[in-house]
């Protein structure tokens, strides 16, 4: 593939890393839909950590461009207990997988970060300049360094080698597929299955985690897997883009809308105990929205789409 072949030809082969995922499978069935030859390992196949692995497997496939989705994930508490593998594993994987592709001459690969990412108090809406402007939401710093680690590669090897690598930072996400474990998801999957099995038992009472107070935003994972498509066809900086739906909500509203989809009418209380996070992070999505995208899927249509993918996989 070369650069007067446009940022994306049709007959592209792309690797994408993480593709049993939340992000990485509704990646795929965005770029099939759309013609495009996917070419997936799985993590027994190719351990994405293992740089020697990571080279090799790329060397023989020789995919025209990589999406890394692939990556140690997990809410705020999975976050705050297992610090080390939220940094290494993360930064293991992007050295295997970004170093890996420039080796095997791939020219174009979009890496995911994330919101968390910015300060814990940055000005509302977040803009991509507010990167490195203040310290970090402490629940999730070692997984926001790993994903800064990860930008600044992805700017060394455009600036050393030419290469047409980008990066992209989703807000919150969502869909079917997540991970639903009580203890280590976020908190959408993590409502749906506490509300549902308290309907399921007939308790009174739901007890979440922290106050209630603080704002996320949230967007499906087929908008995601959209807004991908997008940048991969017409984005080409250095500096990261947010990807985002331009709104958000209070945990307790969240928690309201997730009650009445699955249908639990109890008592909703909360555990301060447990980590608010970061106060806020709605994301400035402006530069994504000059491409041409805005999300199709509102929130509440997302959810009942997302608790009836989970309870058909669970029945
Ligand atoms: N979920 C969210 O709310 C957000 C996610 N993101 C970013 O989007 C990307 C994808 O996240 P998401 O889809 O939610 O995460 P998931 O946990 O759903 O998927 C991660 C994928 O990475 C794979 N993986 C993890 N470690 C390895 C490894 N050592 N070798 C090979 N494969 C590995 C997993 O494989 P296996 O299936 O075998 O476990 C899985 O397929 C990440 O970069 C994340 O930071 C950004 C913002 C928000
Ligand atoms: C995507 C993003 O995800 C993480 O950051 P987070 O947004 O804080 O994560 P979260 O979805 O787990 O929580 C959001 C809010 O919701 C509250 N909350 C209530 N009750 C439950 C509950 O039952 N489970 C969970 N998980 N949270 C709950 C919780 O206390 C918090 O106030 C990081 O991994 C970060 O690195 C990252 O990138």
């Amino acid at each position: 593939m070369t650069a007067a072949d446009g940022l994306l030809p049709s007959t592209a082969r792309i690797f994408v890393a993480g593709h049993r995922g939340l992000v990485g499978s509704a990646v795929t069935r965005r770029l099939e839909a759309e013609g495009h030859e996917v070419i997936t390992r799985t993590r027994e196949e190719v351990d994405l950590r293992d740089a020697e692995a990571t080279a090799a497997f790329l060397g023989e496939t020789r995919p025209d461009v990589v999406v890394l989705a692939a990556a140690r994930v997990g809410g705020i508490m999975a976050n705050h207990r297992y610090p080390v593998p939220f940094l290494e594993d993360n930064l293991r994987i992007q050295l295997s997988v970004i170093a890996g592709a420039h080796a095997a001459d791939v020219d174009r690969l979009l890496f995911l970060g994330s919101s968390c990412i910015y300060p814990k108090h940055a000005p509302q809406p977040i803009r991509e300049e507010s990167l490195l402007t203040g310290p970090l939401e402490p629940t999730n710093e070692p997984y926001a360094l790993a994903k800064i680690a990860g930008i600044c590669q992805v700017r060394s090897y455009r600036r050393q080698y030419g290469r047409r690598y980008i990066s992209a930072m989703p807000t919150n996400l969502y869909g079917p597929g997540d991970n639903f474990d009580p203890e280590t998801s976020h908190v959408l999957p993590a409502l749906i299955r506490r509300f549902h099995e308290a309907r399921e038992s007939g308790a009174p009472e739901v007890v979440l985690w922290g106050s209630g107070t603080p704002r996320r935003e949230f967007l499906h994972s087929d908008d995601l897997a959209a807004a991908c498509l997008t940048l991969l066809r017409s984005y080409d900086e250095p500096d990261p883009i947010n990807v985002g739906c331009g709104s958000d909500l209070t945990i307790a509203e969240l928690a309201t809308t997730v009650a009445s989809v699955t249908g639990f009418a109890g008592r909703i209380t909360w555990d301060t105990s447990r980590p608010d996070g970061t106060p806020r992070k709605l994301l400035d999505v402006s530069r994504l929205s000059k491409l041409g995208f805005a999300p199709a899927i509102p929130l509440a249509e997302g959810i009942r789409d997302t608790y009836h993918g989970w309870l058909h996989a669970n029945s």
